[in-house]
């Protein structure tokens, strides 16, 4: 008989959170609606503030942190009824492992703790399985379903959660088997990201990708509902199994169609402001660097330490999900947009690759993409991959030019910083930690922005002082300026977008 593998690793520290997953599909929508994530994340760990302020963490975490709630002792201030609700979520997580290696699984597995963490669980044990295909009625085979069902009772755990998206029906019928609440992959990154966004835009993103997870399941809850009243007994059945009945279902469904219509267009009346502070910067021709990258590669940290922006650091899965953009001048006096995105992770959800299509289009727009990779994780080289994937459906991103940043240098093993840096010759190590490689990475960018190119000798009238400042921000001026009578005689190098506005403006 096949046995388990079990990830060696301690996996986790505990945390605190809500359930994660709704009772009723009723509970489900006055979640998202409410736009409650459904589990909590908590990062009490790391107080770091080297990477700048992180103002936004207090604000995160206001109503999260629940030190000492078991003796307690210590409740911090401030800590509301809400609490009252909150329940220590304890997690064992299973992967099935088909075509690919053992390792890969481990590593997949180990980021699903990863992420289970970030939704603030307690990661109790994790397994996998080999076997070719997922079973299709309870995902693992029967036996396994059991032996989980056994170790789910021994360790007390009160929820499963499956590294990969299950169908409706197998969620069921393993929750059926296990007798605790299953989630899946989906779900859980969902949820993180329902808890991360802060944007009008990036929450109504994600509350529609939640809708159009749960529209297709509304059934499976219905369809377990007309089980229990065909006569069976509800004793065995999980949490999350039972629901409404049908007439109730067609009235959720219906209401969740007609807050994802209004959604839709909601968002769709957000995405001009944003196109339009986009043409502005092409307009003015301001370069732009996009940082992208793997989640918690080490993204907001770099760019706090390149811009002093106080954007939010947290060691946690997607902690950042609204865009940052951030002025930045080079060390001639030229300015710069610099932006921070979302992180990608293997087995996105589509509904939020979707979602978060115009979140990256910001990356496609740029002229430089700052790709970070931590060279301190296990897969430098298949995270790099996996961002790569992502950006070749991103229209745009081949042209821009793309600078790897291997960061958090202090704590990689320097052989493996080596192979890395051979591997990928346009990179440069840094830590933010220690501010080893910043210097470098900077004159890396300076040289791949675009410099203006065009040589021009102009007098720019007086009345057109801001076209002085956008020579001074965006071109460089190769002789000292002269005041004169009709106006300032400038002999500049700038850009296209600078010299047809110069033009337009000298013509009169
Ligand atoms: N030791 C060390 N830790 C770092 C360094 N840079 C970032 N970190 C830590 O790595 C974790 C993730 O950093 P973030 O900057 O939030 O990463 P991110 O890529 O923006 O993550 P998401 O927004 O979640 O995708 C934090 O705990 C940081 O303190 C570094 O140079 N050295
Ligand atoms: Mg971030």
């Amino acid at each position: 008989m096949r046995k388990w593998i079990r990830l060696k690793e301690h996996m986790t520290q505990s945390q605190h959170n809500t359930p994660a997953s709704p009772a009723t599909a009723h509970g489900a929508v006055a979640d998202i609606r409410s736009g409650r994530g459904t589990a909590l994340q908590a990062d009490p760990a790391y107080f770091g503030d080297w990477a700048g302020d992180s103002f936004q963490r207090d604000e995160r975490t206001a109503l999260q942190r629940v030190e000492g709630l078991e003796t307690g002792a210590e409740r911090e201030e401030g800590v509301d009824i809400e609490y009252r609700q909150v329940r220590l979520e304890r997690v064992v997580l299973v992967g099935i492992w088909g075509d690919s290696t053992q390792s890969q699984a481990e590593d997949s597995l180990r980021e699903l703790a990863a992420l289970a963490e970030t939704a603030g669980s307690e990661v109790l044990d994790g397994l996998i399985q080999h076997r070719d295909t997922p079973d299709p009625s309870t995902y693992l085979g029967k036996g396994k379903a059991h032996e989980l069902a056994d170790l789910v009772a021994t360790l007390s755990a009160d929820t499963v959660i499956v590294d990969s998206e299950l169908a409706p029906s197998q969620r069921r019928a393993l929750e059926d088997v296990v007798g605790v609440k299953v989630i899946d992959r989906t779900a859980l990154i969902l949820d993180i990201f329902a808890r991360h966004a802060k944007s009008r835009e990036g929450k109504a993103q994600v509350e529609l990708a939640q809708l159009e997870y749960l529209l297709p399941r509304l059934r499976g809850w219905g369809e377990s509902m007309s089980r229990q009243a065909g006569g069976r007994v509800a004793g065995g059945a999980g949490i999350g199994s039972r629901g409404p009945g049908e007439t109730q279902i067609e009235l959720d469904r219906r209401r969740i169609r007609t807050r994802m219509a209004k959604l839709r267009r909601d968002i769709a009346k957000m995405g001009p402001a944003r196109e339009q502070q986009r043409s502005e910067r092409r307009r003015t021709g301001v370069p732009s660097v996009a940082v992208v990258g793997y989640t918690n590669a080490g993204k907001s940290s770099l760019l706090n330490k390149l811009t002093g922006a106080g954007v939010l650091v947290e060691n946690a899965l997607f902690a950042t999900l609204d865009p940052t953009v951030r002025r930045v001048k080079t060390s001639e006096g030229r300015e710069y947009t610099m932006s921070d995105t979302v992180g990608f992770v293997r087995q996105l959800p589509t509904q939020l690759v979707e979602a978060f299509r115009s979140t990256l289009e910001e990356a496609g727009e740029a002229d430089v993409l700052l790709h970070v990779v931590d060279s301190s994780h296990e897969d430098p080289v298949g995270q790099v991959e996996a961002v790569h994937e992502v950006l070749r459906e991103v229209p745009g991103t081949a042209e821009a030019r793309e600078i790897i940043v291997l960061s958090k240098s202090d704590l990689a093993d320097p052989v493996d910083l080596a192979a890395l840096r051979s591997r990928f010759p346009r990179s440069v190590a840094v830590s933010c930690l220690t501010g080893e490689g910043l210097g470098e990475l900077r004159s890396t960018i300076e040289e791949a922005l675009p410099h203006p190119t065009i040589e021009m000798t102009t007098v720019i009238p007086y009345t057109d002082g801001s076209l002085l400042s956008r020579i001074h921000d965006a071109g460089k001026l190769l002789e000292p300026v002269q005041y004169r009578e009709e106006g300032t005689w400038v002999h500049a190098l700038v850009t296209q977008e600078l010299e047809s506005a110069l033009r337009e403006a000298t013509a009169q």
